[in-house]
């Protein structure tokens, strides 16, 4: 168990929150959704109320990637969202940076520079070498507490995740508490529990459908989307040339896996009965057996919408990751929609992953158990995997 909020006295301490704020944006540098921000308003404003001095540890993007910017737009949305004055400087923890933190006045909040522009972060440690490290170093000489909040990113073993539990007290925030909550005991989450695995990242949920079946955290894995496709694919499905181009563009070593998988658990895993493809500019369904057709399979058909669905009817968990379609197009939106919505249904339902969360915004889809603020974390805590952020503060509890 971690320590959390409840455990530390804030008053007038300096606490250094790490926290994922790491957003889609617009062209131009704005932030195209705020929800990751809103989401860590809860443990910012507990600490700023407590009186606390809140300095604000955060990533965006990756280096060279399109969103690899400064923090300046999520300041600014942070003062926004928060009671509390928020201020930003465009230094992470130089002498400035240092000065700006011991300088802040009770109850107020100062965003530090994007922690990836600087090289040490952009790399996996263990805690002990992290701590090292001049982030955590240099920091640590003017920061009190350490917070954890980042979920997000608790699968990830960078300084300014692991480092800090080696020189300050740590604790998780609230966001870290309700995950590890939510996802932390999947196997107490009542059977039978299904993962409906879809969504591009063809290679990793193939692994993940092999973990989930073989320790028994899932009782049958329902495919969908490229993951589905794949599934199919790998049974011998002749899908054509189109939809078996996309499937071995994603999927790049792991499709043996799938086949091998479909012969292990022939009972526990279900492929697509039918999917739909564009014709003329319309939506036109096919089952299975009336495969290959020439146009790529852009979304699960309506029989197996129907079938999954009867399937979450007797679930006591649902889990879903990835979107069942090209959901950015609405005539293929249909079993994303469909299959989210039916999923509310089942005793406890849980969804993650970044474009998942877009696609439930852009439908208007809501009513789940928890929706978390991860997806590559969120995974790896569903597969029963501790997270490197969750052993650091554990260590120290
Ligand atoms: N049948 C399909 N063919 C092509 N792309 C698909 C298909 N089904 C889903 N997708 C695409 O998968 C993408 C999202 O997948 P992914 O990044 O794995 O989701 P997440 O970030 O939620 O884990 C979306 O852009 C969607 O258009
Ligand atoms: O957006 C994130 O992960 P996600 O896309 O798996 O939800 C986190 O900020 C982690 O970012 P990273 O995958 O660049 O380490």
């Amino acid at each position: 168990m971690i320590r959390t909020l409840d455990d530390l006295d804030a008053s007038g301490t300096a606490v250094g929150v790490r926290v994922d704020i790491n957003s889609p944006l617009t062209d131009d540098g704005q932030l195209a959704d705020d929800a990751r921000l809103r989401a860590h308003v809860d443990t910012l404003s507990e600490l700023t109320e407590r009186n606390a001095r809140v300095a604000v540890l955060a990533h965006q993007g990756r280096p060279a990637g399109d969103e690899f910017m400064p923090l300046s737009a999520h300041a600014r949305r942070l003062d926004e969202l928060l009671d509390a004055p928020v201020e930003y400087i465009d230094a992470t923890f130089c002498k400035a940076a240092r000065d700006r933190i011991e300088a802040l006045e009770n109850g107020s909040v100062l965003v530090l520079e994007n922690t990836r522009f600087y090289s040490e972060e952009n790399m996996s440690f263990d805690p002990a070498s992290a701590a090292e490290t001049h982030l955590v170093d240099r920091l640590s000489m003017v920061l009190d507490v350490f917070v954890n909040d980042a979920f997000a990113a608790a699968h990830r073993s960078q300084p300014s995740i692991v480092g800090f539990a080696e020189r300050l007290p740590s604790f998780g925030g609230r966001v870290m508490e309700r995950e590890l909550e939510a996802l932390g005991e999947i196997r107490e989450r009542p059977s039978p529990r299904v993962y409906v695995l879809g969504g591009a990242k063809v290679d990793d949920s193939i692994e993940i459908a092999e973990t989930v079946l073989q320790s028994g955290i899932a009782d049958t894995v329902l495919t969908t989307g490229v993951v589905g496709n794949a599934f199919l694919h790998a049974s011998g499905v002749s899908l054509g040339a189109e939809t078996a181009s996309v499937v071995t563009s994603r999927a790049r070593d792991r499709l043996d896996l799938a086949a091998d998988l479909l012969e292990r658990y022939p009972e526990r895993i279900q492929t697509p009965v039918d999917v739909a493809v564009e014709r003329d500019g319309e939506r036109v369904e096919h089952s299975i057996e009336s495969l290959p057709v020439e146009q790529p399979a852009l979304d699960v058909g309506q029989e197996t919408i129907d079938a999954y669905t009867e399937v979450f009817e007797a679930a006591g968990t649902v889990v879903l990751n990835g979107p069942a379609g090209v959901f950015e197009d609405e005539r293929f939106a249909v079993g994303t929609t469909e299959l989210y919505s039916g999923a509310t249904d089942a005793g406890f339902s849980i969804v993650g992953g970044g474009d998942t969360a877009a696609a439930l915004r852009q439908l208007g889809l809501s009513g789940f158990d928890h929706v978390s603020t991860g997806g590559g974390a969120a995974l790896a805590l569903l597969t029963g995997e501790q997270l490197p952020a969750v052993t650091a503060l554990d260590s120290k509890t």
